[in-house]
């Protein structure tokens, strides 16, 4: 048996029209969502993710403000920017590109946007009130892939999660979510031992290691739900960190790369940038889009 393709480029084109009329209607009182996307050097790819944020913030009504800084720009001076576009009541969400010059500390960098406008979820605030059960920005790609995995399988409760990767972006926030969620969820990394083993336990796994096809066919528990979040450049083109030819055999359904996740981070960010104009304007958070 084959797996079924979760299809997260048209999931992520129906929530990104769900964006769209909540952007209208938020318009009809005199609101508009802005996003400023601030984008330091000049790495190619990065420049590609920024463009395509930048056209889907336009198609869903939304103001978009893009900033370029030259690579060798001082710390001080992105500050500086990040300070003005806190202050700037027309910019309700910031997006800083990662990773940034090495001269930079990311960290600070991060932490300096307010937490209200943070819709990556990176700042320290928003990460702890994730994992306090507070009300926080979500990032956006454990966001997405929550939302993928609960339209699968519905309540989520009980289920075994395996979440390889334990970065700050994507496998913690994502291991918060699950648990929100009732799963029992394991952080495995590069010291797991018996990785496949473990991996074989798992209803759900999620693969966010950022190596080429690195989980193998027969790690997956038959049936399982496997969720790839692995965006890698090989010379074949663009494959995720699943082995997806032999993975589909064993799995219930599985995301693709490219197709899967990555639009689905893309729709997350103009969901949490709407997400932050509704609380900046005392508004309830809007329908569908917040875990
Ligand atoms: N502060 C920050 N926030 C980010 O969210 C962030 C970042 N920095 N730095 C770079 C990474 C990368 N990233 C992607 C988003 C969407 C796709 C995406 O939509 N990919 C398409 C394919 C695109 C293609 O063909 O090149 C897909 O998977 O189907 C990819 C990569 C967000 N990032």
């Amino acid at each position: 048996m084959t797996a079924t393709l979760i299809d997260g480029k048209a999931f992520a084109a129906g929530l990104r029209a769900r964006i769209a009329a909540q952007t209208a209607a938020l318009k009809d009182r005199g609101i508009t969502p802005g996003l400023a996307v601030v984008l330091v050097g000049e790495d190619p790819a990065s420049q590609v993710y920024v463009r395509s944020k930048g056209r889907m913030t336009v198609e869903v009504g939304m103001n978009s403000y893009e900033h370029r800084l030259p690579a060798e720009t001082p710390e001080a001076e992105l500050l500086a920017l990040i300070a003005r576009l806190n202050e700037d009541p027309a910019v309700n969400g910031i997006l800083v590109q990662l990773p940034l010059p090495a001269h930079m500390d990311e960290a600070a960098v991060i932490n300096a946007i307010r937490p209200e406008k943070d819709v990556d979820g990176f700042h320290v605030l928003n990460a702890g009130r994730l994992a306090t059960g507070q009300k926080a920005m979500v990032p956006c790609t454990p966001l997405g892939c929550l939302m993928l995995l609960r339209d699968r399988l519905g309540d989520l409760s009980g289920k075994s999660a395996v979440v390889i990767g334990r970065s700050n972006i994507v496998g913690k926030p994502m291991a918060q979510l699950l648990l929100r969620d009732s799963c029992t969820v394991t952080i495995a990394h590069s010291r797991t031992q018996d990785l496949p083993a473990l991996c074989r336990g798992a209803d759900i796994l999620v693969a966010a290691v950022g190596r080429p096809h690195f989980v193998k066919g027969d790690w997956i528990k038959p049936g399982a739900t496997v969720i790839d979040v692995g965006i890698n450049r090989i010379d074949s083109g663009l494959v995720g960190d699943v082995d997806f030819a032999g993975a589909r055999q064993a799995a219930g359904a599985i995301t693709p790369v490219p197709g899967g996740v990555g639009p689905m981070t893309i729709a997350c960010l103009l969901a949490n940038t709407l997400t932050a104009t509704a609380r900046a304007n005392g508004l309830p958070d809007p329908e569908g889009l917040t875990p």
